[in-house]
């Protein structure tokens, strides 16, 4: 039997809260405000997108949730717990992974070296054996030094790597970027796969078309708050909503 036919993480809790429910979300760097009363829900299981221009806040908003931002106010609530004065390290172990735009690869590591770099925190990740199997080429580049990758396999690398902590909601901030279409495709697999396995997943993203291949809803931020939130059927029938805010 496929043993990625099980899901790797538990049904949709009984009470049917949401996952994660962020309120009234402001954040700053130092002085300077960016994020102003940023609000959504997220259901267990469900992928939303957050879209907007450059500079609207994607990343502070996730960034925020993995308690990054060190200066942050309003509510965020994981799993029916309050996390928005919880550290860092406290937030990961309660099951939220962050894959940062940056990827994060260690060059001068190998693949396998960069995998099983963070440690797991809790049950439910993917074994080696499921990891392998949803990448079967960073199986076959293991011992292959980080600098030899191309940038959609760092980008898998990068995605792999959080598989195995026990996450179970996943912050992917752009992954489709710089990735010629092929494998922008190949990555929309991962993680429509990732989705049907049980994962809850915010995606940080201006690929509209990518987007629209994985998503459930769209969260449209425009400097520092929420400016619309679509389905993933209203933004198909309507792609010119959603351009007004791109300005594209
Ligand atoms: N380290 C930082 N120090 C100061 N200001 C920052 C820092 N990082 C981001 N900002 C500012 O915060 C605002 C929000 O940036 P953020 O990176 O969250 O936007 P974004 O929507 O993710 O856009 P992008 O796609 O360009 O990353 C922008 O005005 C940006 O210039």
């Amino acid at each position: 039997m496929n043993s990625l036919a099980q899901p790797a993480v538990p049904a949709a809790s009984a009470t049917g809260a949401p996952l994660l429910e962020v309120k009234d979300l402001s954040a700053w760097y130092a002085e300077s405000r960016v994020l102003h009363g940023i609000g959504f829900e997220l259901r267990e299981g469900e992928l939303l997108t957050l879209i907007g221009r450059n500079g609207a806040g994607k990343t502070t908003t996730l960034r925020s949730i993995v308690g990054l931002m060190q200066k942050r106010t309003g509510s965020i609530r994981f799993d029916g717990a309050e996390t928005i004065a919880r550290r860092p390290f406290q937030i990961a172990r309660m099951g939220i992974g962050y894959c940062p735009e940056e990827r994060g690869i260690f060059a001068s590591l190998s693949v396998k070296e960069n995998l099983f770099l963070p440690p797991v925190l809790r049950p439910g990740g993917l074994t080696d054996e499921q990891l392998y199997e949803t990448f079967p080429n960073l199986k076959a580049r293991a011992n292959s030094p980080g600098t030899k990758l191309s940038g959609g396999e760092q980008q898998m690398l990068a995605i792999a790597r959080i598989l195995r902590t026990g996450a179970k909601l996943l912050l992917l901030d752009e992954p489709s970027e710089g990735l010629a279409p092929v494998v922008v495709k190949e990555i929309g697999e991962i993680i429509k796969r990732l989705k049907t396995q049980g994962f809850t997943i915010i995606l940080v993203e201006q690929n509209l078309r990518f987007a629209r291949l994985v998503a459930d809803r769209h969260v449209v931020v425009e400097n520092g708050a929420v400016v619309d939130t679509l389905t993933n059927e209203e933004l198909a029938a309507d792609m010119g909503r959603v351009k007004s805010y791109l300005g594209v």
